[in-house]
């Protein structure tokens, strides 16, 4: 369209010139005709308008050299409206084209298909929505933190154990969602657990939100909910409390990383898990550090935080655990 537009000006002045040309009798005539009215306008510049004065003159100039000469005409010196439509033209339909490709990729984005309930095959929608979908009023959720390997999981199972908590591993949502046939984001999820990578929010996000609904609507008295390994990076922790639930408090496993890759690699010998191996680990501790961190920094800051020492044996931290949590559970 853009080239058409500039081929048809750049046409435009010679079907101007041989026009001018064909008639060169009239445009002699055209042109004592314009001598006269020049001479006219010159002697009355002092009672017109100088500007408009100046325009007229430069705008009868040209035909006056172009009715005798075969050559093409000198350029026109400055410019008039005439020159400019034509791009003004064509800048008004680029941004129309434009406005119409963002309207369709937002179009397409809002048809994206919603994940499906990891357990159940309807599908719930995803949370475009800045009220959460469970007022804190009724649904309790902790948010369980910690390097990899801290003992998250292990601390989360006497919780449940004594305190009717439900257990929500982020992990072992997104390991399911991996392995469940036909997911759109399996390759996706593998390739950033095996990377130490944080799967983009929105996903995890919405495996969280279908899995606590799937619990709620089973039975509403199961509204206590353990987060393990979640959030792990400040985006989710901003979507996850703004579009599903804001959380009580985070209970944060504190380990230094020799004891957590011990830990890991003993793990590993019968996980079977595929990020439970020297070069996973390495990035796992990595992203931990630069993505996880601020995350437990962000909450300290607001006073949720209950920091715990793991690296007693499991039964000292989980005394550390119920002795912390007292005050937050009363
Ligand atoms: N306090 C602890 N002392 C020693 N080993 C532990 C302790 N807590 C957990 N473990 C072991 O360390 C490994 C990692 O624990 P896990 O609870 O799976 O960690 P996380 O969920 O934080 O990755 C497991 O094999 C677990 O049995
Ligand atoms: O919110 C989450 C939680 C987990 N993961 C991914 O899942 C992996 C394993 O997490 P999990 O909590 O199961 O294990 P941990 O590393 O705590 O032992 C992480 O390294 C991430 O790649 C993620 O992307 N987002």
């Amino acid at each position: 369209m853009a080239a058409a537009i500039w081929r048809q000006l750049v046409r435009r002045p010679a079907v101007a010139v041989s026009s001018v040309s064909a008639s060169a009798s009239s445009t002699m005539r055209q042109q004592k005709i314009s001598s006269v009215i020049l001479r006219r306008l010159q002697s009355t510049t002092t009672r017109a308008s100088p500007r408009s004065t100046f325009t007229t003159i430069r705008q009868q100039a040209p035909y006056k050299s172009r009715s005798y000469s075969s050559q093409t005409p000198p350029p026109k010196q400055g410019s008039t409206p005439v020159k400019f439509w034509p791009f003004l033209l064509v800048i008004a339909l680029s941004s129309g084209s434009y406005v119409l490709l963002v309207n369709k990729r937002n179009e397409e984005a809002a048809n994206m298909p919603a994940l499906p309930s990891p357990k159940t095959s309807g599908a719930i929608p995803a949370p475009h929505k800045s009220t959460p979908t469970f007022s804190p009023k009724d649904v309790t959720v902790v948010f369980v933190l910690g390097g990899p390997g801290a003992g998250k999981g292990t601390q989360c199972a006497n919780l449940v154990r004594d305190y009717g908590f439900v257990h929500l591993s982020a992990g072992d949502l997104l390991r399911a969602e991996q392995d469940r046939p036909g997911s759109q984001f399996g390759q996706l999820i593998k390739d950033c657990i095996k990377n130490g990578d944080i799967v983009p929010m929105e996903v995890t996000v919405q495996l969280l939100e279908n899995a606590m609904t799937e619990v709620l609507q089973k039975d509403s008295s199961k509204n206590k909910f353990l987060i393990d390994g979640f959030p792990r990076k400040m985006d989710q922790a901003v979507k996850f409390e703004e579009s599903v639930c804001p959380a009580k408090f985070v209970l944060f496993y504190d380990c230094p990383e020799q004891e957590m890759e011990r830990r890991l690699l003993e793990r590993g010998k019968t996980s079977g898990r595929a990020d439970d191996n020297a070069e996973s680990i390495r990035k796992r501790f990595k992203t931990f550090e630069q993505t996880s961190m601020p995350v437990v920094d962000a909450y300290e800051k607001e006073g949720k935080v209950l920091k715990i020492d793991a690296t007693p044996s499991p039964v000292a931290v989980y005394r550390e655990t119920q002795e912390q949590m007292k005050k937050w559970l009363q």
